[in-house]
């Protein structure tokens, strides 16, 4: 029996993002690289390999783990690269993407070995979150200005642009590149390469992915460009739980759960964009708020209701916990840190990593 708190990835229901994904390569023509900063859990990348075509990253870190844990195609990016870690970041890629012309421009010649390219931001995107906006007011992420990139594009052979967020809705999608290729058809024309980014949900349940990879191949025809998409939560979206224990209960006008976890430390994106964690069935007479073991008084996973009244002892998983919680998980409190098991095809389950005492004390000094 394996100690809580653990995220448990099930490999059975990973595989199942990656047939969709496969299916998506195949009829589109298009290539998928695994988006390392949503997931970068190297232990199921030996099944992950066969279905994707590589991974694309946005640190020095994340595009060395990439190529050594994954390999096949490395794609390089970064909002900004320093001068003491280009060099190795061009080692270790493929394709390397600047975010600016600024960064290009001073970059290109140490960058001269591998084929370059540069961000586009079409100022248009299906964000409904302010703070995960690329095409915000002011936005930082990639260039607009089409004479501009067309005076560098002797340096470039390809293009990222990344506008989608959480987009569940071919239409708006279909819409977006419409605007996309108006707007940057010219450039478009003359690229061999052009990622479309992440944020496509098209792993979903009913996303017409036949539609959609007949979008692509459209795309892909009429620029004569390799399309690539990024996925990173449609790659492994309700495969993992995160399991925990009931530490004590409380009412206090409500009943309320305490558990061996906390929202802050191991689902903090859930906290940063104000959403609740998944509970399922969520169903039954008793319903709890179940907070988090932290001092923070909004450490609070959300209301769930319960067959039974919860008592201490009492397992929980939160659903659809892969994604940008094990790469943002932190020591807030020293709380422990959730260990990382797989649940094998076969049904046994593995855990590859604990955290002990020792690596919270070393992520201090
Ligand atoms: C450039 C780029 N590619 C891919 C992704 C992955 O997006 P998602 O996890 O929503 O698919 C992101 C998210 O930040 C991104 O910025
Ligand atoms: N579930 C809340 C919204 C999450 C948005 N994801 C943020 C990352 C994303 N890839 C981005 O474009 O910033």
């Amino acid at each position: 029996m394996i100690e809580t708190p653990y995220y448990l990835i099930d490999k059975s229901k990973l595989i199942r993002n990656m047939e969709k994904i496969a299916h998506v390569r195949e009829k589109s023509g298009a290539k998928a690289l695994l988006a390392l900063k949503c997931f970068a859990t190297w232990s199921v990348f030996d099944l992950m390999r066969d279905y994707m075509d590589g991974t694309t990253s946005s640190s020095l870190f994340e595009v060395r783990l990439g190529r050594e844990k994954f390999g096949k195609e490395t794609h390089a990016y970064s909002v900004a690269y320093g001068d003491n870690e280009i060099d190795e970041v061009v080692l270790h890629a493929d394709k390397i993407i600047f975010n600016s012309i600024s960064q290009l421009e001073r970059y290109a010649e140490r960058a001269a070995g591998i084929a370059r390219g540069l961000r586009l931001n079409p100022q248009v995107s299906s964000s409904s979150f302010d703070l995960a906006d690329p095409a915000r007011p002011f936005s930082r992420l990639g260039e607009w200005d089409v004479a501009k990139v067309e005076r560098v594009m002797d340096r470039i052979n390809g293009f990222m642009i990344h506008n989608n967020c959480e987009n569940k809705n071919f239409d708006l999608f279909d819409c977006l590149l419409a605007q996309i290729e108006e707007r940057f058809g010219s450039l478009l024309e003359r690229a061999d390469w052009v990622s479309l980014g992440g944020g496509i949900h098209f792993t979903g349940d009913d996303y017409p992915v036949d539609t959609f990879s007949a979008r692509l191949r459209a795309f892909s025809d009429r620029y004569d460009v390799q399309v690539y998409l990024e996925p990173g939560e449609a790659s492994i979206t309700k495969s993992t739980t995160l399991e925990v224990t009931v530490l004590d209960t409380l009412y206090n006008g409500k009943n309320l759960a305490i558990v061996d976890s906390s929202i802050e430390a191991h689902m903090l994106d859930l906290l940063i964009y104000r959403e609740t964690a998944k509970v399922s069935p969520n169903e039954g007479p008793h319903s709890y708020m179940i907070c988090g073991k932290s001092c923070l008084a909004g450490d609070v996973f959300g209301e769930f209701r319960f067959a039974d009244a919860l008592k201490v002892g009492d397992r929980i998983s939160f659903q659809d916990a892969a994604g940008y919680t094990m790469v943002k998980k932190n020591w807030f409190n020293g709380v422990k840190m959730p260990a990382i098991a797989i649940k094998e095809l076969d049904g046994s389950v593995r855990t590859v990593r604990e955290f002990t005492y020792a690596d919270f004390e070393k992520s201090l000094s």
